[in-house]
């Protein structure tokens, strides 16, 4: 099978979350600025409480040295607010961006390569890894640059005043930051598996909400609640690891800097008593030790949450890496006219010997496929299950592409095609009907928004949906519920045949409900088909006899190869496995129309 290409990220290049980062310098930088002159107003203020003191006990002016103080710690709380507001800004629009990104490229994705990957994992990557990354690459970047630069300055200001003190202090601050990198490196650690334990968590919360109507029918709630309870107990213990170890990195810095307080006022007041050491000038190292406290303490626990958010920022960097789709290789092959012979126009879809398996090393699941499906009217696609039916349809959707041949469309080979292209010629409504939550108007108009009013209700009409919309006191803005919840599976699939029809496709791919529908709502659904089959190709995996005997070609596979092809009575003449499928496995219509055939392709 041919490798989806853009395995390059097509957004910021490699490391996309510093990439994103990046983006925000200006912002990011300009609350650093404030917080670099928040630190000198900081460190400025112990030197003037050292001169108050002096100007106070040599009996001088001292008004203008308590203004100037004032002055300082009101610029300090200015400073330190405004950064924190830029700084938190650039953190959301880093986030913002990430997840706009990223969700791009998950919906853009490659289909096999995110169906390999846990679905829940991918929303827990994308809603909360994103956010600690935001944590991360803001406040914890911000906290270690602003605070680092108080540590730094307060070290030098002590060193200024008294480099013996500063020895004392920095013996014992030493020792405690010793230990706290260390346990920062654990923390780490601890952080990377809380993260996958959380993904586990999320995955599987929303493979069981996924499908809560099989758990309640099979009375699973049990079973699943002690599944995932195991694996919330998982992420509690790595979440506990997290939390003792950032619990021990504060308290360590603390004792550290408790002990090296009591060290340097002990040695201090002996200094003063002998007079070797000013009053002043100990007050002041005393008042830069005071504010080196919390500033280092917050270094830590910032290195801490950085650390966290590095093991968010790899998860959502490999997320940022899936595999995307590809467009075409080459230029568009120009559209294929009329036969110039015949002047017969080419076929709608047209499979030339297609081979095709799920994954690199999968089986084939078609084998050599090769039909060609006439511009106009119904063709049915039948075989037993697991025949390749639904395979094929995805094909021509290019949600796959080919291991060898080709699929064309209009006679062109979707290879060569932008995916909007070959997507906006095909209208594909599938058998769970996939309805979205929102208005009904929102789900039929969902892939042509801009279609006017007079064109939604030919559409309405046409899927035999006017007399539905009608009876509905909201009519066509009536809210469904996820997955369409609030109509029949009958209702929902003439909203996707609607959808579909909007976008004026040129092949409608119609696989049909299984279930046995209402003699009203199947005669319903033929005539739509009937009608869509005069504007457009119509290929139906055919579930019920009625379309098979309404069309005017079949299509029979089996084991992924084209076994027959033919009309209805054709078929049953000539084919013992399609008699079989058009006499036991096809669901009979409950009140076929007159003049209809019966299965054994007489009329009636
Ligand atoms: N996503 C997938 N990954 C791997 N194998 C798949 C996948 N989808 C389908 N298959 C396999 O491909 C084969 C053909 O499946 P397909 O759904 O096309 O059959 P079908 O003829 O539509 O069957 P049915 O009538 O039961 O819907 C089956 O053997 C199936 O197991």
């Amino acid at each position: 099978m041919t490798e989806p290409a853009a395995e390059r990220p097509a957004g910021p290049g490699p490391g996309t979350i510093w990439g994103i980062a990046r983006r925000h310098r200006l912002l990011l930088g300009s609350g650093v600025l404030l917080g670099v002159v928040g630190v000198a107003s900081t460190l400025a203020q112990p030197v003037i409480v050292s001169d108050l003191i002096e100007a106070a006990g040599a009996g001088e002016a001292v008004a203008f040295l308590i203004v100037l103080l004032g002055a300082l710690l009101l610029a300090d709380a200015a400073l330190s607010a405004t950064q924190g507001y830029l700084i938190g800004r650039a953190g959301e629009n880093i986030v913002r961006d990430s997840r706009t990104f990223l969700t791009g490229r998950v919906l853009r994705a490659d289909l096999a390569a995110y169906q390999a990957r846990r679905q829940g994992d991918v929303h827990t990557r994308l809603v909360s890894d994103t956010s600690l990354v935001k944590i991360a690459l803001s406040q914890s970047l911000a906290q270690i640059i602003v605070n680092g630069l108080v540590v730094i300055g307060c070290v030098v200001m002590m060193a200024w005043i008294d480099i013996w003190l500063l020895l004392i202090a920095l013996g014992c601050i030493g020792v405690a930051s010793a230990v706290s990198l260390w346990l920062a490196r654990r923390l780490r650690v601890a952080a990377v598996r809380n993260r996958e334990d959380t993904g586990d968590f999320g995955a599987d919360l929303h493979r069981v909400l996924g499908a809560l109507t099989t758990v309640k029918a099979a009375r699973a709630e049990d079973r699943e609640q002690h599944r995932i309870g195991l694996l919330t107990e998982r992420a509690r213990d790595s979440g506990i690891r997290v939390t003792a170890y950032a619990s021990v990195l504060t308290p360590t810095m603390n004792v550290g800097l408790q002990a090296s307080l009591a060290a340097v006022v002990g040695a201090g007041m002996a200094r003063a008593a002998t007079g070797s050491l000013g009053l002043a000038d100990f007050t002041a190292f005393v008042m830069y030790l005071f504010y080196l406290v919390s500033p280092l303490v917050l270094v830590f626990m910032s290195i801490g949450a950085y650390q966290q958010g590095r093991a968010a920022m790899a998860r959502v960097d490999e997320l940022v890496h899936l595999p995307q789709e590809d467009g075409p290789a080459t230029a568009p092959e120009p559209a294929a006219g009329p036969d110039p012979l015949t002047g017969t126009a080419p076929p709608a879809v047209e499979f030339r010997a297609v081979r095709f398996g799920y994954g690199e090393d999968g089986r084939d699941v078609l084998d050599g496929v090769s039909f060609a499906v006439p511009p106009r009217g119904l063709t049915a696609l039948v075989g037993p299950s697991g025949a390749g039916k639904t395979t094929a349809f995805q094909l021509i959707e290019r949600f796959y592409r080919p291991r060898g041949g080709a699929v064309l469309v209009d006679g062109r080979d979707i290879a060569t095609l932008p995916l909007s292209a070959v997507r906006g010629r095909v209208g594909y409504v599938q058998q769970d009907s996939a309805a979205m939550r929102g208005t009904l108007r929102e789900n039929i108009t969902y892939a042509a928004p801009d279609a006017t009013e007079a064109e939604l209700w030919d559409a309405v009409e046409m899927a035999g949906l006017g007399q539905v919309v009608a009876d509905l006191p909201e009519g066509l803005d009536t809210v469904l519920g996820d997955g369409g919840t609030g109509l029949s599976g009958g209702q929902r699939q003439r909203v996707c045949i609607a959808r579909a029809l909007l976008q004026r496709p040129a092949v409608m791919l119609l696989d049909e409900a299984t279930s046995h529908l209402d003699s009203d709502t199947e005669a319903a659904l033929r005539e739509v088909l009937a009608r869509v089959a005069e504007r457009c190709a119509v290929i139906a995996i055919a579930h019920r006899i009625s379309t098979v005997v309404d069309a005017g070609h079949i299509v029979v596979l089996e084991d992924g190869r084209v076994r027959d092809r033919g009309t209805h009575p054709e078929l049953m003449a000539r084919d013992a496995l399609y008699r079989r499928l058009a006499t036991t496995q096809l669901v009979a219509d409950t009140a076929p129309a007159a003049g209809r055939q019966d299965p054994a392709g007489r009329v009636q």
